[in-house]
């Protein structure tokens, strides 16, 4: 990435998120801020329910907050209309879930190709080519996602979240169908795309050896901040777990 493309703090301001679940109103972000500056690796962990993927789809622009604001690169999310919000939204962020969510019928090169403009033109096929390479995953480069494990599926919806060359990467639980072997390898990968290319990745988990590869835990509660871990790089699960259980005051979460 260039240092123009690298160069977009993310900014969570306040944010108040209210659904109505029949007769209640569920205030699922009441006031969350948090920063992320370029080439931040920042983890979200927090009880079920406290918040976690809505934050995580507020930061994408998936959905419309009732309060506060979220701003990439300057610029405030709400003010966007659709279209010029979609586009923003591919020329600045990849998101990776869980679920892989890759079109089955399709390729694993072509699933990665999906979400590219026809204005890439040929430059499509070499970053194609860079990423397949870059993941290892050059060899399996024809295969469709029915052939692939679940951690070669997930490098594939990695790759595709990266095709348009995002500085910022957005990730729901990327290791929450893997075995630890293969979910160890995307949290190395992960961390390898904030330390080779200074992108920055904000990934939501209950794991604390999964968020242990950020640089810095933000712990919600109903939908609050309720502290922040720095991990300070020590990659020691069970330092983390201890850090994150104070932090909820002892209580059991799932
Ligand atoms: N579309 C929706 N409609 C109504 N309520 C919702 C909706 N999405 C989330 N909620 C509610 O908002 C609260 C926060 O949900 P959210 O999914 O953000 O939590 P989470 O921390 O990601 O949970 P989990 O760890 O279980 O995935 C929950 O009470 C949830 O039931």
């Amino acid at each position: 990435m260039t240092d123009s493309q690298s160069a977009k703090p993310l900014h969570v301001d306040n944010v108040i998120k209210t659904y109505q679940q029949g007769t209640s109103k569920v205030h699922a972000l009441d006031g969350v801020s948090l920063t992320v500056e370029p080439g931040e690796f920042v983890a979200i962990m927090g009880a079920s329910g406290s918040g976690k993927s809505t934050l995580l789809h507020a930061m994408a622009g998936l959905i419309d907050v009732d309060g506060g604001s979220v701003t990439i690169a300057g610029q405030d999310l709400s003010e966007l209309a659709d279209g010029p919000l979609t586009r923003f939204r591919r020329d600045n962020l990849g998101i990776v879930f869980q679920a892989y969510n890759l079109i089955p019928s399709l390729t694993a090169e072509a699933n990665i190709r999906l979400p590219a403009p026809k204005s890439m033109g040929r430059e499509v096929d070499a970053t194609v080519d860079q990423l397949l390479a870059r993941l290892g995953m050059t060899e399996r480069r024809t295969h469709k996602p029915g052939a692939l494990s679940g951690g070669e599926q997930q490098r594939i919806a990695i790759a595709r979240a990266l095709i348009c060359n995002p500085a910022i990467l957005l990730a729901d639980e990327p290791t929450g169908s893997l075995d630890s072997v293969s979910g160890t390898q995307i949290c190395e990968l992960l961390r390898a795309l904030v330390d080779e290319q200074h992108r920055s990745i904000v990934m939501v988990t209950h794991e604390p050896h999964v968020a242990m590869w950020a640089d810095r835990i933000c712990v919600l509660k109903d939908g609050t901040n309720l502290a922040e871990i720095q991990t300070d790089g020590t990659r020691d699960p069970q330092t983390v777990a201890r850090q994150y259980q104070e932090t909820l005051g002892g209580e059991v979460v799932a």
